[in-house]
């Protein structure tokens, strides 16, 4: 693998909220994600949970996601502020068995979008996950008109129909939550990363930028 620089790859670390209903499948998604692992058991996040994934992107960058599994009943609670502090993007997940949490979504960003933004104010990028994908055989509760009309007027970067299940589209989801993050990094590096609290590791210096960037 080539290497542009003996400081080796960029390191970047994310921040990544999972949120929505109770039982949606937030916790299956990063188990799945992460470890390759799917269980029928249920056992209801309390509070906030972590996994860490790590994602060679490409030769020239590694990308570390903090993924911040947080409690559907969070919601009703007072934390969410606190969680929500310094993140970079974000998986809003409904059950597409469940309507009631597919009409929670939009709550849920709501919420997400009052309290974190990018340093310009625009909301942090944020994907819309249908989950259980496997348990519908007619599909979406929701055409995918009416799917991509909604992720439009609530600012989702994207959707993707999901099992955690069956491993469908995780990855690709994560993908472009990861790809949207990059782009806005590319592009407000270094002042964005500072002040956002990231760490870029082995950053590879340019001429504006000598040195330590962290
Ligand atoms: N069939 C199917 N079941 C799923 C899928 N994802 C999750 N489940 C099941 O749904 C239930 C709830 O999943 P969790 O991952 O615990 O849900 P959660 O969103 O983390 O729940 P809270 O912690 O309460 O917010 C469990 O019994 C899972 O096995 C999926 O893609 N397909």
């Amino acid at each position: 693998m080539s290497r542009n620089s003996s400081l080796g790859p960029t390191e970047y670390l994310f921040k990544i909220l999972v949120i929505g209903e109770l039982g949606t499948g937030k916790t299956s998604i990063i188990k799945r994600y992460v470890h390759k692992f799917f269980s029928q058991h249920y056992r209801a996040t309390i509070g906030v949970d972590f996994a860490l994934k790590s994602l060679e992107w490409d030769s020239n960058t590694v990308v570390r996601l903090q993924l911040w599994d947080i409690a559907g009943q969070e919601r009703f609670g007072n934390m969410t502020r606190v969680y929500y502090k310094d993140a970079l993007g974000a998986f809003v997940v409904f059950d597409v068995t469940r309507p009631a949490t597919f009409d929670a979504v939009a709550k849920w960003k709501q919420d997400l979008d009052a309290k974190v933004s990018l340093e310009d104010g625009t909301p942090i990028p944020c994907v819309l996950l249908a989950n259980k994908c496997d348990e519908t055989k007619e599909g979406m509760v929701n055409s995918v008109a009416k799917m991509d009309e909604f992720c439009k007027e609530n600012m989702f970067t994207a959707w993707y129909e999901t099992s955690a299940k069956e491993n469908v589209h995780i990855d690709d989801a994560a993908k472009t939550l990861v790809s949207q993050i990059l782009k806005y990094t590319a592009q407000n590096k270094p002042t964005y990363l500072k002040s956002k609290g990231q760490v870029l590791l082995n950053s590879v210096p340019n001429d504006s930028q000598k040195g330590c960037s962290c």
